[in-house]
Parts: C-alpha cells; sequence; structure tokens
C-alpha cells in the first residue's frame, strides 16, 4: 500500500467512527517533498485521491487543485518541529470537544490499560495528562501553544475543538488517535457517574 493509499484508509476509517462531523478534521502524512494533507470543506466519509494536497514544509501547495485545509499550517509546523513524526491526524468527537473545553489545563489518565497504547508507557500504573492548548483561528499562534508544550509524543487536544493525534507512522498514528478518544470516551462517562 502506498502511504498515499494508506492516509486514504485512516480518513476513511475515522470518518466511519463518525469522528469528522459536518467535514470536521483535516490529516496528513509526511512526503519525500513535504506532507500530503486534505483538501478544505471536503466531506471525510467520501474522500478520494483528489482530496488530497502536496504541501512542502512551508505549507506552499505543489501538487493537486483546491485549497488546502485550514488547519495546513499547523500540520506544516508539527513536522518542521519534529522530524520524527510521520503522520498527524485530526478530529472532532465529542469527547475531546467537551473534556478540552473543561479542562484546558489537561486531563489527567491513571489507572487504564489503554494508556500502554501511548508510545512510551507500559502500564496502567501511572498518572499521564494529555496537554490542552488553547484554540485560535490564527495558526501561527497555535503553533506557538504547542511549541511551548513540545514534546508532546501521542498528541493533544485543542480547546473546544478536538484531537491531534500523531505518530511516527500512519499506523502509530492511528492507534494513539484511537487510544486518546477511548481514553477520553472512558473520562467523560466516569464523570457522568460521579455526579
Ligand atoms: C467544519 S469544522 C471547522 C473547521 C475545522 O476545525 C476543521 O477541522 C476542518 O477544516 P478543513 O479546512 O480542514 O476542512
Ligand atoms: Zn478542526
Amino acid at each position: 500500500m502506498t502511504s498515499q493509499d494508506e492516509l486514504l484508509a485512516a480518513i476513511s476509517w475515522a470518518a466511519q467512527q463518525g469522528w469528522t462531523p459536518a467535514t470536521g478534521g483535516n490529516f496528513s502524512a509526511r512526503a519525500p517533498q513535504g506532507y500530503l494533507v486534505t483538501a478544505s470543506g471536503r466531506d471525510k466519509t467520501r474522500i478520494q485521491a483528489d482530496d488530497l494536497l502536496l504541501c512542502d514544509l512551508d505549507g506552499r501547495v505543489l501538487e493537486g487543485s483546491g485549497k488546502p485545509s485550514a488547519e495546513s499550517d499547523l500540520h506544516a509546523a508539527l513536522y518542521r518541529l519534529d522530524p520524527t513524526i510521520g503522520c498527524v491526524l485530526h478530529t472532532h468527537t465529542v469527547a475531546s470537544t467537551v473534556l478540552s473545553h473543561r479542562f484546558p489545563d489537561g486531563i489527567a489518565l491513571n489507572g487504564f490499560e489503554m494508556q500502554k497504547a501511548l508510545h512510551g508507557n507500559s502500564t496502567h500504573d501511572a498518572t499521564i495528562c494529555l496537554p490542552v492548548v488553547p484554540n485560535s483561528q490564527d495558526m501561527d499562534e497555535l503553533a506557538a501553544h504547542v511549541r511551548a508544550g513540545w514534546p508532546m509524543p501521542w498528541g493533544f487536544l485543542v480547546a473546544g475543538h478536538g484531537i491531534y493525534a500523531v505518530g511516527a507512522t500512519i499506523a502509530e498514528c492511528r492507534r494513539h488517535l484511537e487510544a486518546i478518544e477511548f481514553l477520553l470516551a472512558c473520562v467523560l462517562e466516569e464523570s457522568r457517574w460521579s455526579k
């Protein structure tokens, strides 16, 4: 499978989970010349090859038609910031939107077996934090918040907005996205029970 096909499969999978409502979300993978990224405003349940653009690491379009994602410059900033990042997957889910809005200083996790799906974790018996950065429509400002909090080896939440998962490969990034979403769903469910 080419990395373009693998990225398209990851986007379709995320969309089938219901994680890209109303065209929300954007997705990218590092490429030799820069990165492949979704065009803006596309329905991710019907994604196809011509919905991807090739950009250089400054976010300039090299190939493809349409406008790159409104958040493409944040993807570019991530690839510049950390050469080990090979993929960035961004979704809009209810749990990530609600919890990042409610806990703008980060979300602590402890005792969940699923923590082990996040790179560098080998036990449930540790407290780890999912970072939250403030939202902004200005990608330079958003990128500055991300740089200030780096390293964030699995990704981060944007307050009231969604999840940005990162990974060395598309497969690792998918695993991080799925694990983060699962862990947030657990936290949200527990918050209902503790009322
Ligand atoms: C429709 S949700 C608002 C925009 C957004 O946050 C998003 O993820 C999708 O933007 P894009 O330009 O990548 O379609
Ligand atoms: Zn978004």
